[in-house]
């Protein structure tokens, strides 16, 4: 049995810094944990990297000769079918270097697609569960981005797509709390109350909106998936308890 995390979220929502942080307290901890690579465009990281999609495919390469721009080659490069085919093979090989309670972390890129309707997402957890992998999918969300109610429920949303598409255990992150000057800002949204968002969605809409707010709220609320967890990573207690909460999904995914 092997165990997994997959990082997601919009771009720049501070995925590779998560995973970064979560690297160094791992280690701190003396736990074991590989960080794998699924975005073809990355090329800092201030951690070593032990599995790596550009051995696969090439960003520059795909953009080279279709004349895409990096967005497009992106989605290109997760969407094709030469990378479906070839990922089985790939992945394979390289879970092949790890041991049974090895923990691995994938960094996905930040492409909406991929965790919308791009169904690579999706065939890279078969493929982990197939390995016998229990998997938790972690969705990052910048703080900054849920200020107001409307961008609240936006936020929600996506990450309701990504659970829905993915099929696993998920946790919410709310990323760059450190960047919060108005606690109040974002700590309304951290676990808000259906009533009043619909109350406060309602109230910055023209009434012919209320319909669709009531079901938007209802779906929500029914999915459980308003609860983001505040991610500062200026403090150690904050990470333990996201690796705290993914530790419990992984285990929630072996029931
Ligand atoms: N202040 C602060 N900045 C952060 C935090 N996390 C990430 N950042 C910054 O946000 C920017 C994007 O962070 P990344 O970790 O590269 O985000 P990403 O989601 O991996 O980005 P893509 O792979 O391009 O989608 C970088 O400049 C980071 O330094 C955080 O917790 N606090």
């Amino acid at each position: 049995m092997g165990f997994a995390q997959l990082v997601i979220g919009p771009a720049g929502s501070g995925k590779s810094t998560y995973c970064s942080s979560l690297y160094r307290h791992c280690k701190t901890l003396g736990r074991s944990i590989h960080i794998g690579n699924l975005d073809p465009a990355a090329e800092n990281f201030d951690y070593p990297i032990t599995m790596d999609i550009r051995e696969l495919i090439s960003l520059d390469d795909v953009m080279e000769e279709l004349g895409l721009g990096p967005n497009g080659g992106l989605i290109y490069c997760m969407a094709m079918e030469h990378l479906e085919e070839n990922l089985d093979d790939w992945l394979t090989e390289e879970l092949d270097n790890y041991l049974d309670d090895d923990y691995l972390v994938f960094d996905f890129p930040g492409q909406i697609e991929l965790f919308s309707h791009v169904p690579m997402l999706r065939n890279f957890v078969e493929h982990l569960k197939r390995k016998n992998y229990n998997v938790c999918g972690v969705y990052l969300l910048d703080c900054q981005f849920i200020t107001d109610v409307t961008k609240s429920v936006n936020g929600c949303m996506a990450s309701l797509s990504a659970t829905i598409q993915l099929e696993l255990p998920h946790v919410n992150i709310l990323s760059k709390m450190d960047l919060v000057t108005n606690k109040r800002d974002s700590e309304n949204y951290l676990d808000p109350e259906p009533q009043l968002v619909l109350s406060e969605l309602n109230q910055r809409m023209t009434p012919r909106f209320k319909k669709l707010n009531k079901s938007l709220i209802k779906l929500v609320d029914e999915y459980s998936m308003v609860s983001f967890i505040p991610l500062n990573l200026r403090k150690e207690s904050s990470i333990q308890h996201v690796l705290a909460q993914t530790d419990n999904g992984i285990q929630y995914g072996e029931d």
